[in-house]
């Protein structure tokens, strides 16, 4: 069997050594170049997966860049909005024999905690979402958190539930963001790396879910997972859920 030739967009960050490290570790597979912002992308135009983990204000023109030479992709770099997705959606249709995946997390406790989230979200009036990170991290709210309170919103909506109560009239920005009517809450402290709590309430209890990734290598298993999908299956994948059966 033929290994899957596979790049990396990011290669000296933080994720993307760890994807070198990974691939090269994974049966099947190979690592055939990567690039950083400023080398040139053409040391991976012989792969046949192009993993990226970048930065928000670099992803789309990556992205633009490896379909328009049918190059797979594995993408984990966040910030993106729905406008960002509809172009992906575009180019997965101009191209259509190839597989791109879009995750705002690989770590299967990360999308274990969605899901418990989205399952808790009817059961629960009131609802917070507190993600914790490095500070080096440039996006906030993360993608992990705004995915989670979508969801959240729209298990919520399709249970009937009105608007979280908060009688807060006076708000200094102690409230932190609103995703789809969700308030989140964003950390950035040294020693972190990446870390979410859903904070759901009704009358007389709370529940909180919590994920901890302490190490990156806990997006690993979810990455390789990714590469191995996208070379069977062309089209946009939302999200690892499938790939890992959830
Ligand atoms: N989906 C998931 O499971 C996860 C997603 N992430 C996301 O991945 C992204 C990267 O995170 P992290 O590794 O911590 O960040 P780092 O800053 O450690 O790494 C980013 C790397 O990308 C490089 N880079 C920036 N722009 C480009 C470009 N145009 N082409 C190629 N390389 C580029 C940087 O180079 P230079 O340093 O020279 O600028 C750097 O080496 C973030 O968006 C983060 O939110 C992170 C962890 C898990
Ligand atoms: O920047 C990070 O580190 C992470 N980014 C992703 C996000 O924005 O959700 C995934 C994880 O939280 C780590």
């Amino acid at each position: 069997m033929t290994e899957i030739r596979v790049g990396v967009f990011g290669v000296s960050g933080k994720m993307g050594s760890q994807v070198v490290r990974a691939v090269g570790e994974a049966p099947g597979m190979t690592i055939v170049g990567g690039s950083d912002i400023r080398e040139p992308r053409e040391t991976i135009a012989n792969a046949q997966v192009v993993v990226d983990f970048t930065h928000p204000d670099a992803v789309m023109d990556n992205i633009e860049w490896c379909l328009s030479r049918n190059l797979h992709m594995v993408i984990g770099t966040t910030g993106f909005t729905e406008e960002r997705l509809a172009r992906v959606r575009e180019l997965c249709e101009e191209h259509p024999q190839v597989g791109v995946v879009v995750a705002a997390n690989f770590s299967v406790g990360a999308v274990l905690m969605m899901k418990f989230a989205e399952l808790a979200a009817p059961h629960f009036p009131s609802v917070e979402i507190v993600e914790l990170h490095h500070p080096n991290k440039a996006d906030a709210p993360s993608g992990t958190a705004t995915t989670t309170a979508q969801r959240v919103a729209a298990a919520r909506a399709a249970a009937g539930l009105g608007p979280v109560p908060d009688a807060t009239v006076q708000d200094n920005g102690a409230r932190g963001g609103v995703v789809d009517g969700i308030h989140v809450h964003g950390i950035r402290l040294q020693g972190l790396v990446a870390h979410q709590e859903v904070l759901l309430g009704t009358a007389g209890e709370t529940l909180t879910i919590r994920h901890d990734s302490f190490d990156r290598a806990s997006f690993m298993p979810g990455v390789v997972a990714g590469i191995r999908h996208v070379v069977r299956n062309p089209g946009l994948t939302l999200g690892i859920e499938s790939i890992i059966g959830l």
